[in-house]
């Protein structure tokens, strides 16, 4: 079994009955576990996220046939469910494609081999300090006969893998940065260079997995039990809390507050789809010229700039198996504090459709195909809702939310008014898809919280599908482009 978990780990070689480790609680006459010097784990966490209840997650599974599937081939395929599959759960059609490309990337044919994948995972996700996925794919590393001298940080490994760092930095960061020359320096390293198909497969799992760190954060995946980070030996802390009262779910006293929040914001969705309605009718009304349009988006490009990702927060600490890889001193803010300009990129010069896809699928057969469908499926996913309104066009809001992204890394579309996202995206909501975007380990729950407080959990969830997808569409824009310079 390639997961014992703690647990069993600690239990097995020990037989005790039931009375021997635990005495019956005075409180509430439950049973409680003796001081009789045996560890057992707790998790730390309650369940797959830190911001969405437990029971919201499980609920998914159990009323949808089609989820439970998609959950044991996930299961099959990897000998593991992990946290961020069951929080992608609330969106079944769009899961299905990530892990089938996920699955893709990183066992099936490919020009990389498998410990190159993950090792390239693990240098991606620790980019943003993601000890999650870090964690995640030094697992699998090792247990594909990865060296584990190369854990120890990217000196340990290959001079091949340590040329990428510099790729891997500037994609996560400043994708705008990138030149031929990068792409030069990795192919032509006499014994230590890159094929361009290899290049391919290692561009692709660096976006990927920058951008399922920015999920990770986003939607607070805690830690599997098994996993580091996910257990504690310490017992509850009894002075605060009876320990049934823990198991219980009494030790948050939120309920009172949260209430009056959702009361002080109703009315906040009616306003929005309001502001929709006018917009489109105003849209077949007036048409802006050409200079207009190109200004709206050099102002909102600016202004996204200027959006705090709140640098006061409190930063979770890294995990030592994350510093040992990249220098945290290159973020997004090093840029964005000195007020450098992020030059415009047109997609009409360069899009996914026209030329990323087919350079993709003409190197790596099928990946293009398969990065295809899940950019659309992320991009047309609907259910025609709006928190609790029915029968919604939510194109228009959804299309804001992919194009504020964009604009945030430079990418234009000529024919978008940029103008429809100041109306539709407001500050809370955009201080959120900014530290998600550009700073994901920044995220915290009051932000989660503080942004569309009267939708579901599964629209949030919804929101980073967008914000993911359309993140890792811009980085690959970029480094497509860089790759298509050097080619011609
Ligand atoms: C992200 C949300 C606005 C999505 C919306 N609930 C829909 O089904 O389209």
């Amino acid at each position: 079994m390639r997961h014992a978990t703690a647990a069993t780990e600690t239990m097995e070689n020990n037989s005790f009955t039931v009375t021997d480790l635990y005495k019956i609680c005075t409180h509430c006459e439950r049973l409680s576990k003796k001081d009789s010097g045996v560890r057992i784990p707790r998790p730390l966490g309650n369940g797959p996220s830190r911001f969405i209840p437990e029971k919201e997650i499980l609920q998914i599974s159990k009323v949808d046939p089609r989820t439970q599937s998609i959950f044991e081939d996930a299961f099959a395929a990897l000998g593991r469910l992990d946290n961020i599959s069951l929080v992608m759960g609330f969106h079944p059609q769009y899961l299905e494609s990530f892990l089938r490309t996920q699955h893709y990337l990183l066992q099936m044919d490919g020009p990389l081999s498998l410990h190159y994948r993950h090792y390239i995972g693990i240098m991606a996700a620790a980019r943003h300090q993601c000890s999650y996925l870090v964690n995640l794919h030094v697992n699998d590393f090792l247990q594909v006969g990865g060296d584990p001298k190369w854990l120890n940080g990217l000196d340990g490994a290959p001079q091949k893998l340590q040329a990428l760092g510099e790729l891997n930095k500037i994609l996560a960061h400043r994708p705008w940065l990138l030149t031929k020359a990068h792409i030069e320096h990795l192919l032509k390293a006499e014994e230590h260079s890159w094929s361009l198909a290899e290049l391919i497969h290692a561009v692709v799992l660096l976006t990927h997995y920058h951008s399922l760190a920015s999920f990770t954060f986003g939607c607070g995946i805690t830690p599997e039990i098994h996993s580091d980070g996910g257990h504690t030996f310490r017992p509850p802390s009894v002075s605060q809390y009876w320990v049934c009262d823990i198991a219980n779910d009494n030790g948050h006293g939120n309920d009172l507050e949260e209430k009056r929040g959702s009361h002080q914001v109703s009315g906040e969705v009616e306003v929005l789809m309001e502001r929709m309605k006018l917009l489109q009718e105003c849209r077949d009304e007036e048409e802006a010229s050409q200079e207009e349009m190109a200004t709206r988006f050099e102002r909102e490009k600016t202004e996204s700039m200027l959006v705090a990702t709140a640098e006061d927060e409190e930063c979770v600490p890294s995990r030592d198996v994350s510093r040992h890889f990249e220098d945290p001193s290159y973020g997004y803010k090093d840029f964005s504090r000195r007020g450098e300009h992020v030059p415009t990129f047109r997609v009409q010069d360069y899009s996914w459709e026209d030329h990323g896809y087919s350079l993709v699928n003409r190197l790596y057969p099928d990946v293009g195909q398969l990065l295809d469908e899940k950019f659309q499926m992320a991009y047309n996913l609907t259910y025609n809702t709006m928190a609790m309104h029915k029968d919604v066009d939510t194109s228009m809001l959804r299309r804001a939310i992919w194009n504020y992204i964009h604009c945030m890394f430079g990418i234009r579309y000529d024919d978008y008014d940029y103008g429809e996202i100041n109306q539709l995206l407001d500050r809370s909501f955009k201080v959120y898809i900014k530290t998600m975007v550009c700073s994901p380990e920044k995220t915290t729950k009051r932000m989660y919280e503080s942004f569309w407080r009267q939708f579901q959990h599964s629209e949030k969830v919804h929101v980073n599908l967008l914000l993911m997808e359309a993140r890792m569409q811009a980085e690959l824009l970029y480094a497509l482009r860089a790759i298509t310079r050097y080619m011609t």
